[in-house]
């Protein structure tokens, strides 16, 4: 669409028209502008012009409000999820592997205990939880990331949510647990246990449960915690009290639901016990 006062093409004054007004201050939102800044066209003008490079489309600030819009779908479809607990685990996890079992027993037993269970969505560790949750009868719930290698959400997954950004998407998972279960898993999954000790430790987030499931696969990093990290002084011993280790479900669900019952016996946020 063009101007009625200027070629569209050129942006030069049409035919008969006057010229802008370049002695006038021109206003655009809280930005004002004189002289050469005065700008040949309006807001609305390139609003609605349809023309040109679509360049715009791959920058930051269109970008924000992509964002800003896996946030408030996130937000609107787990608002009321009610008590949840996040699962994580490896992606690669077979069906046949012993770990795949526990993560259907688990998924089970949390929706047995009243908790809908989040997992990413994904397959192997992830799938294992869903389907316990799902066939117990359960929320089961999967919050996907849109990756390179397309995997989509798993069966059993009853409500879904995808993702294009890792950070949007780790912001539900807090937001809407009650604690956190992790399985055997790899780089994806060790981002995600410690992101969670590291918004305890440093109080950015109401204390919660942070469960590993699999002593002997966490024994060799929880060696390194003690023997390295601990050792160095990089970590404190307390902060070694924000995971527990089990093979045992029950062990691990009486965890979550213990952290729960004390939290709601505590006064509500805002009374100066919480973070921001
Ligand atoms: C690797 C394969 C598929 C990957 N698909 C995923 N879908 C959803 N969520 C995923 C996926 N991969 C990683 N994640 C997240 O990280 C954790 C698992 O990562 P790990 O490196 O496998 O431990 C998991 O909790 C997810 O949140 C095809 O096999």
């Amino acid at each position: 669409m063009s101007d009625a006062t200027t070629d569209a093409a050129t942006d030069e004054p049409a035919d008969g028209q006057e010229p802008w007004d370049v002695t006038q201050d021109y206003f655009q939102g809280p930005v004002v502008m004189r002289r050469s800044r005065v700008p040949h066209e309006t807001t609305d003008q390139r609003l609605l012009d349809s023309r040109g490079p679509a360049d715009w489309v791959h920058a930051d600030p269109w970008r924000v409000m992509r964002i800003q819009s896996e946030f408030v779908e996130g937000f609107g479809a787990l608002a009321e999820l009610g008590p949840a607990v996040s699962v994580f685990g490896s992606a690669r996890t077979s069906p046949d592997d012993p770990t795949y079992a526990l993560g259907e027993r688990l998924g089970a037993g949390l929706v047995g205990a009243g908790y809908a269970v989040i997992t990413g969505g994904g397959p192997g560790a992830m799938e294992a939880a869903n389907k316990g949750a799902c066939q117990a009868g359960g929320t089961s719930v999967g919050l996907g990331i849109e990756l390179p290698f397309e995997t989509g959400l798993n069966e059993y997954v009853d409500l879904g949510v995808n993702f294009r950004y890792f950070f949007a998407r780790k912001t539900m998972f807090v937001k809407y647990a009650q604690g956190f279960v992790v399985l055997p898993g790899g780089f994806g999954t060790l981002d995600e246990v410690f992101e969670a000790i590291t918004l305890v430790q440093t109080q950015k987030v109401t204390s919660f449960p942070i469960v590993l499931m699999g002593s002997a696969y966490w024994q060799g990093l929880l060696d390194w915690l003690r023997g390295s990290a601990l050792a160095a002084g990089t970590i404190s011993a307390t902060d070694l009290d924000l995971i527990t280790v089990t093979d045992d479900v029950d062990e691990a669900i009486a965890i979550i639901v213990e952290s729960d019952r004390a939290l709601s016996a505590e006064p509500p946020e805002g009374t100066g016990t919480h973070a921001e």
